[in-house]
């Protein structure tokens, strides 16, 4: 089971988690009312053929009277139009709402996932969360849709149904109802197993989309090392389980099912003894039997129905729970209540006694950023270099909130980055990862992305792109199918690694940030590529503040200074000979980055 489940027992009442949902329905909670009423009054039409039946029976049977016959029949056949029209109308009215509130909701949790932070996706598997926004969400509708309806429908129609029953005979309605009893016991032990099985299966359900996720993902790595099968195996393991928790719901429900048929029918037969005893007692006119036994055939279905209702209804509360989790989740990286603005952007950031530690660090481990205190010009190139794993890609997702400081103050242009809203902070700050993300859109789109204010197809953004294009040195989209317009990631067209990488540069390039943030962005680059978006970006370096992440000695060329990180502390500042001629460390950093990633250049040429 997956770490994001909590044990139904520990939540609160299924009824008020499922009222949980009503902010989403109260728009429709006109139509959703009528619906119900519409429905009650179908099965109440459906009642009233019995009362037409024993007024048949004991009156114009009884008596021989012909002429009171064809009113009758008529009325009989004018409450089956009713029911045929209320049918259709119930349909119409349930059907429009309960899609838009499914979609309000999906809205909604979209929404929330993109204004969550980067620690709650750390902690989340995507399949948990596809699960909730595919799976739970359809629950919920159905249950909109049909399942609320006929719940509280059914039990209003049964209770007036045994108030009719009362009315023709009370000794007869009381067999039926007491013998109707079990059935409710029943239903309530279903609710407890049921509600922890219901939960299983859509975790479990969450967990499978996860594994195809991946897999789908890493199809290249499973592929490339022979892991199919295993991936296979695992996977079907995990089918295996879901197969099993489904195959327990199954036999839960026939379990019910057993008692919901076994019960009214006992009750039937029980009813139906003493009603003819009664009858032939005089107590009660043939009509009143005919009647009473119509009547209870009519309540027949709602009575049965309540256990397939139950158990959708306790799916539909693991469901609501699933999704609350979700939305409960605070977001402690908000926008503050009284946000201020960089009134003149130059671009100097400052990191002031950072500390840093993620979330789930145990406590005996110290902080992973220590103190950290560093301050990067208007206009100037700081490279950050260190050993793998010294913390160089955590300082850099400090500058846009990514992840908050854990203590001190990152700065920019003198204002702490946490008293800008999170969209001016992100228009002021540009990233660019080694892992570039593409999203399936046209390069243009994927390019012009942090400039939202820019119609893309204006000859504004055309410039924009152009150029952001040209530093990047991409201009293998010229030659791509249909240039700039050509759909890339996931649904388009397959870039190389350094393909992708360049049009993420040039993403971050088009940003026009005041401050530039570059995590490793050339890795996947020849060394003659490096080097021409390195003069590329020389030109967009010289007046743009820029925080480099080097794991390149010519990338480390590029800066005016570089900072040393050793072990979450910056050790050193300065200019790439200094350092060199001052610092062991950096001797041993720099001869190591080019051991492993640049071993077609000579350590001498960096060093000269
Ligand atoms: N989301 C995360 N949650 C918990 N720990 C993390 C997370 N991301 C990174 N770490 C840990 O923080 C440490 C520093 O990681 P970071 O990626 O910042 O280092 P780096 O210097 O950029 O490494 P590299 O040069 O290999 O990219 C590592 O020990 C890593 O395991």
């Amino acid at each position: 089971m997956s770490d994001q489940s909590i044990p139904p027992s520990s939540s609160p009442g299924t009824v008020r988690t499922l009222l949980r949902i009503l902010p989403f329905v109260r728009p429709f909670l006109g139509r959703t009312i009528v619906s119900f009423v519409v429905y009650v009054v179908l099965v109440l039409v459906q009642l009233a053929v019995p009362v037409v039946l024993q007024w048949i029976v004991d009156g114009p049977l009884a008596t021989g009277d012909a002429r009171q016959i064809w009113p009758a029949a008529g009325l009989v056949l004018a409450l089956g139009v009713a029911e045929g029209l209320l049918i259709m109308l119930r349909r119409f009215l349930v059907l429009t709402p309960s899609t838009h509130i499914e979609a309000s909701m999906r809205n909604t949790l979209y929404a929330k996932l993109q204004d969550l932070p980067v620690a709650f996706h750390d902690r989340w598997q995507s399949g948990q969360l596809l699960s909730r926004a595919m799976g739970d969400l359809g629950t919920i509708r159905r249950w909109l849709a049909f399942g609320v309806i006929l719940l509280v429908g059914n039990v209003v129609v049964i209770v007036v149904g045994f108030g009719i029953l009362f009315t023709w005979s009370w000794q007869l309605a009381l067999v039926f109802i007491v013998a109707s009893v079990p059935m409710w016991v029943v239903g309530f032990r279903f609710e407890h197993r049921y509600s922890l099985v219901s939960r299983r299966a859509q975790d479990q359900q969450g967990d499978l989309a996860t594994t195809v996720e991946e897999s789908v993902h890493g199809i290249r790595v499973l592929k490339a090392f022979g892991r199919g099968k295993h991936s296979l195996e695992a996977f079907l393991r995990q089918a295996e389980e879901l197969r099993g928790t489904e195959l327990e719901k199954a036999r839960s429900i026939a379990g019910l099912w057993l008692w919901l048929l076994l019960i009214p029918d006992t009750a039937f037969a029980l009813s139906l003894l003493g009603g003819v005893v009664l009858a032939a007692s005089g107590q009660l006119t043939v009509g009143g039997l005919i009647a009473f036994f119509a009547a209870a055939s009519v309540l027949r279905w709602p009575i049965e129905s309540i256990g397939w209702l139950l158990s959708m209804t306790f799916e539909t509360r693991t469901a609501v729970e699933r999704l609350f989790e979700v939305l409960d989740e605070p977001n402690p990286i908000r926008d503050p209540e009284h946000p201020v603005t960089v009134a003149e952007p130059r671009g100097r950031l400052v990191f002031e006694h950072v500390h840093f530690r993620y979330q789930d660090s145990p406590a005996s481990v110290p902080d992973l950023l220590e103190d950290i205190t560093l301050e990067v010009e208007p206009g100037e190139t700081m490279a950050l270099v260190g050993l793998t794993g010294s913390g160089k890609t955590t300082l850099t997702a400090l500058t846009t909130r990514l992840y908050d400081v854990t203590g001190g103050r990152v700065l920019i242009d003198g204002v702490d980055v946490r008293d800008l809203t999170r969209e001016e902070l992100r228009a002021r700050i540009a990233m660019a990862f080694e892992e570039a993300t593409l999203f399936s859109a046209s390069v243009r789109e994927n390019v012009l992305l942090g400039r939202p204010e820019l119609d893309v197809d204006s000859p504004e953004g055309e410039a924009v792109l152009a150029e952001a294009l040209d530093i990047a040195q991409a201009e293998f989209v010229e030659r791509l199918p249909m240039g700039a317009d050509t759909t890339i990631g996931e649904e388009g067209l397959s870039l190389s690694g350094g393909q992708r990488q360049r049009i993420a540069l040039a993403r971050a390039v088009a940003a026009r940030p005041s401050v530039l943030v570059l995590d490793d962005p050339l890795s996947a680059l020849d060394v003659d590529t490096e080097a021409r978006v390195e003069a590329g970006l020389r030109r967009v370096l010289a007046d743009t503040t820029a925080l480099v992440v080097a794991h390149r000695p010519s990338t480390v060329m590029l800066a005016d200074r570089v900072a040393l990180l050793e072990d979450g502390r910056i050790t050193d500042v300065g200019r790439h000979s200094e350092l060199l001629e001052r610092n062991p460390h950096y001797r041993h950093v720099i001869s190591s980055l080019d051991d492993d990633r640049d071993t077609e250049q000579a350590p001498q040429e960096v060093i000269a």
